[in-house]
């Protein structure tokens, strides 16, 4: 047998977000969000899901702990819902809301479980999507009352924060290719949405230095991975454009303090144009602590004009798909870090999301044989091993996701936890995959 061994000190994590486990979509002072608005827009979530329950973890959150617990994990990254703490989206604070996080955090704590908070994971207050949304400005200003608000509330026992969850998925899958809330069609909202996302960030990282100087801040983009088809420049090129949306579009502003030219100006030829202000460039470049990567799924990327906004066609890898139709590519993964660190240097990598959707059920038994999830992450988490050994620098690995949850426009039906959720009963039943997490995790290694 073949055993892959992990740094003692790689932490070890599970994330959920807000708007995708606790439910109480109307208790406690929560106000609506643009998901809530989005969800229950009949057409726009498969089966008409919403995250009205969800898994009900604005009641269960304790259960939630425990099943952490018993994980033997080191970090849960979860989200805050704004709306549930600001339901005006700004102005003063619904301390019932506030509460409800806190007593979250001090379960966790409790039980020798770092929170790792993330700020935004998409469900914006529909009350400022009226105001502009994130098109607007002001709406950067209103996330650092917020984030402010919240380092107020939390820092004294909470010290990672991330400040954006996949900022293409925010700006360019929900107002360009309308898939996501607000669900609208229009390139430049997606380029004036993108740029506002990453000065609010700026924002929240530049008070973050004030208000919480010993904390670690960070931000989680998403990419892929896309191998050229061959060595041909046609190709190479195809493959560097597409990824750069993902990656070059939210990487460089950060760390290089400028948008990528070639994309710019792919953008203007479409008539979307990026709108910066003096000073902004320098507040989203401001150094962060970590960058959070979210990786899923990678392809073989061909040159192909005409091709989408890129002129590149995507060939999968090979003939196993996830139940969301994702290729599995590990190798993406492995190439995916090492080019990272190739661009940027030596940025500390948290992967903050990485998992498969398979739609298992509890059997007969009561368990649940997600043996395909199980392969999955050994693919994955090899890769990670060998970034590790080429010298990436690795913070943790947290997988995505610990529970079963409303997976955006897929709705229910697409299955990413460890534990299985009954949305019925919200009983939660640990997988096969929750307890090989469990060993993996309680003795850094596993065999292959
Ligand atoms: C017209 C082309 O459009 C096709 C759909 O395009 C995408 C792309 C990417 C995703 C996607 C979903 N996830 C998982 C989530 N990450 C955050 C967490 O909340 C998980 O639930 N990551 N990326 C979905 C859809």
């Amino acid at each position: 047998m073949t055993k892959i061994t992990f740094p003692e000190n790689l932490k070890w994590g599970a994330a959920t977000a807000s708007y995708q486990i606790e439910g109480g979509a109307e208790e406690g002072g929560r106000s609506l969000s643009i998901w809530d608005v989005f969800s229950r827009t009949p057409g726009n979530v498969k089966n008409g899901d919403t995250g009205d329950h969800a898994c009900n973890s604005y009641h269960l959150y304790k259960e939630d702990v425990q099943l952490l617990k018993n994980l033997g994990v080191d970090l849960y990254r979860f989200s805050i819902s704004w709306s549930r703490v600001l339901p005006d989206g700004t102005g003063e604070l619904n301390e019932e809301g506030v509460q409800y996080y806190s007593n979250l955090i001090d379960e966790l704590i409790a039980n020798d479980i770092e929170p790792m908070i993330t700020l935004y994971h998409w469900d914006l207050p529909q009350v400022l999507q009226e105001k502009g949304g994130w098109e607007s400005r002001e709406t950067a200003h209103a996330f650092l009352h917020y984030a402010q608000k919240m380092f107020e509330a939390y820092g004294d026992r909470v010290n990672n924060w991330i400040t954006m969850n996949e900022p293409w998925c925010a700006s360019f899958l929900s107002n360009y290719l309308g898939v996501h809330a607000p669900g609208k069609q229009d390139l430049q909202a997606g380029v004036d949405v993108a740029h506002n996302l990453m000065v609010a960030h700026g924002l929240a990282v530049k008070s973050f230095r004030d208000m919480i100087p010993e904390g670690k801040i960070g931000y989680a983009p998403n990419i892929g991975w896309l191998e050229p088809y061959s060595p041909s420049e046609e190709d190479r090129a195809a493959c560097r454009r597409s990824m750069m949306w993902q990656k070059e579009w939210f990487m460089d502003p950060v760390f290089k303090g400028t948008y990528p030219d070639t994309l710019v100006k792919l953008f203007e030829k479409e008539n979307a144009y990026l709108h910066i202000e003096d000073g902004d460039m320098d507040l989203i470049s401001q150094p962060i602590d970590f960058m959070g990567i979210n990786f899923y799924t990678g392809a073989i990327g061909r040159y192909k004009e005409g091709e989408g906004l890129f002129d590149v066609e995507e060939i999968a890898p090979d003939e196993r798909r996830t139940d969301i139709g994702w290729p599995i590519y590990a190798e993406g993964f492995y190439k995916a870090l090492t080019d990272l660190r190739d661009t940027y240097g030596d940025v500390p990598i948290y992967i903050t999301e990485n998992g498969a959707c398979y739609n298992h059920e509890v059997e007969e038994d009561g368990r649940v044989r997600d043996q395909e999830r199980i392969d999955y992450l050994k693919q994955h988490l090899t890769s990670l091993d060998r970034a590790i050994k080429a010298g990436v620098p690795i913070e943790g690995y947290i997988v995505w996701s610990l529970m079963d949850n409303f997976e955006w426009a897929e709705g229910y039906e697409k299955r990413f936890g460890v534990v299985h959720i009954d949305f019925d009963t919200f009983e939660r039943t640990p997988k096969d995959s929750y307890y090989w997490y469990a060993d993996t995790v309680k003795n850094h290694e596993f065999e292959r």
